[in-house]
């Protein structure tokens, strides 16, 4: 296998509201069942706020304190299979509050990257309960440059568009994205991945919060728009192999980022 390419695996899981340590423990089984068989992967992704869920009335007592359970077990779990973690987002308590967080691990288990989501979602009251990150989400995958948003994020293109700038392949994107907009969340994925010509990797939630419903309908989008694999509404672990070289190709062919004008807009 060349550099290049890379085997994902997307868990796309029930979460628990509430409920860290159901959520936790799914998460265990849904990590083995993702390294097992013979095509392991060399990058596993999870959910946005997989270890609270919106469980934002409690969040202060519930959120993970520095992320350190949630670092102790996907490190271990990273170094022991030799796999790099997204490890989705997490409800993350510091000490002046709460972020919805992304740590991403290397194949030794180190952290490697974190994010912050920037942009908090005001239908769902994050606005309320969290504190926004103050930093880009940006880190190396496969030895090529990748950025991380989350969720409500990827509604803001100028978002994809700067990391694209930056040099990112690759956009990786953990989502709890309800009923009734899978519209938004398909079209919105297709357009950051055909406007800035990179592949799109997005991991969303499925079941049932209280009045809410999640579709699921995780994504692995290449860099012409096309979908390489779409999950249906159940728990799955949905897996594809992109080859992140097909980006240089796909920007040879349509010189987006050279034509660009900025100085007019
Ligand atoms: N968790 C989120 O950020 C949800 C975003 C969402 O549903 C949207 O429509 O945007």
């Amino acid at each position: 296998m060349s550099d290049k390419k890379l085997r994902i695996a997307l868990v796309q899981m029930h979460v628990d509201a509430g409920n860290p340590d159901a959520n936790y423990e799914r998460l265990k089984m849904k990590l083995e069942e993702a390294v097992q068989g013979t095509e392991k992967p060399d990058l596993i992704m999870l959910p946005e706020m997989w270890n609270t869920g919106y469980a934002l009335e409690q969040i202060d007592q519930i959120a993970d304190v520095n992320g350190e359970r949630t670092k102790v077990m996907l490190s271990s779990f990273a170094s022991e299979h030799r796999v790099q973690l997204i490890g989705g987002s997490i409800a993350e308590k510091r000490e002046n509050g709460v972020y919805n967080t992304i740590y991403a691990f290397d194949e030794n288990g180190e952290v490697i990257a974190d994010y912050s989501k920037i942009h908090l979602f005001r239908l769902m009251d994050e606005e309320k309960h969290l504190l926004a990150g103050e930093k880009l989400g940006q880190l190396k995958v496969a030895g090529a440059d990748a950025g991380m948003m989350i969720c409500y994020d990827i509604r803001f293109p100028e978002l994809a568009r700067k990391l694209a700038l930056g040099g990112a392949k690759a956009m990786f994107v953990p989502a709890q994205w309800p009923n009734p907009r899978l519209h938004h969340w398909r079209t919105l994925l297709l357009a950051r991945a055909i406007e800035n010509q990179m592949f799109v990797i997005a991991c969303n939630r499925c079941g049932t919060s209280g009045s809410s419903t999640f579709f699921g309908h995780s994504l692995i989008i290449d860099p012409w728009g096309e979908i390489i694999a779409e999950a249906g509404e159940e728990e799955t672990i949905l897996r594809a192999e992109i080859d992140l070289s097909m980006v240089d190709a796909v920007r040879a062919k349509i010189p987006v980022f050279e034509d660009r004008r900025p100085a007019l807009y």
